[in-house]
């Protein structure tokens, strides 16, 4: 079987420092994938080669059957590889049901002078809905950005991530930054994602990670170390020594 998305022999350097060895993975409809490494992995640019917004030195990008290493960010949004939106792109003034309106109209490709008319539009206000429904925020729909607490403001991220439409998302770390009281808000959510969408989360919260990912890789140095279940990721050997240290005896006691 084809999958849905994947990276075959991806390589990056910045100079002569290799960022991204050799790496591959591929993901089908309905993985729960977490990519985790210690600070200065490479999974940052790992994730800037899957989105578009680098380009690798070689290997190759698949999405949905076709070959898209050189297409740019906005082509690999429209086949259906998107990455939540960030919290400091979101508009503090409007409320997360102008800024779900306004995402759903553009992948309509409707002009952004429509976002005042949404409202009289039953198609765009019944999808605004179900996805800020999902996601637990339509009590907060009217409420400005700035006045709803910041673990709502990362859920409105993949809100918006999820009005495109995506077959593949990718989330980069979004409990950073999270209080721990908002952080269950955060599981629930991720929880109710579509079953069939592929996902690929980098996160350093390892009880959320724990908690999610039904598949773990590990990067070190820009190398996979470790591909394989949750559970085996804390027996890993070289996975302790490179990054889980002390969690690996709390992980796998549970
Ligand atoms: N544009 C760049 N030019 C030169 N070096 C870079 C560039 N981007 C990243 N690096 C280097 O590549 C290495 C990997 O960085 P990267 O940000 O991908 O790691 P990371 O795993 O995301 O780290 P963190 O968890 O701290 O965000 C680091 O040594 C970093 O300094």
């Amino acid at each position: 079987m084809i999958p849905l998305f994947g990276v075959q022999n991806l390589n990056k350097s910045f100079g002569g420092l290799a960022v991204t060895n050799n790496v591959s993975l591929s993901l089908a409809a309905g993985d729960r994938l977490a990519l985790i490494g210690p600070n200065g992995a490479g999974k940052t640019t790992f994730v800037n080669l899957v989105t578009g917004n680098l380009l690798p030195n070689s290997g190759t990008v698949r999405l949905a059957g076709q070959d898209v290493t050189r297409r740019n960010a906005m082509e690999r949004v429209r086949l259906g590889l998107v990455r939540s939106f960030q919290v400091t792109r979101l508009f503090y003034g409007m409320t997360p049901e102008e800024h779900l309106a306004l995402a759903v109209l553009q992948r309509e490709g409707k002009s952004g002078r429509m976002v005042g008319r949404y409202q009289a539009m039953p198609e765009v206000m019944d999808e605004v809905r179900d996805i800020l429904d999902l996601l637990g925020l339509l009590e907060l729909s009217h409420l400005k950005v700035r006045e709803i607490a910041y673990g709502q403001q990362r859920l409105l991220e993949i809100a918006l991530a999820l009005a495109l439409r995506p077959k593949v998302l990718l989330l980069d770390e979004p409990a950073a930054g999270v209080p721990q009281s908002e952080t269950a808000r955060i599981e629930q959510a991720l929880d109710k994602l579509p079953p069939d969408l592929a996902v690929l989360m980098i996160e350093h919260d390892m009880d959320l990670v724990f908690r999610f990912a039904k598949r773990v890789i590990v990067l070190a140095a820009g190398t996979v170390i470790f591909d394989g279940s949750p559970q085996d990721v804390t027996k890993d050997a070289r996975v302790r020594e490179a990054y889980l240290g002390s969690y690996a005896n709390v992980g796998s006691a549970a």
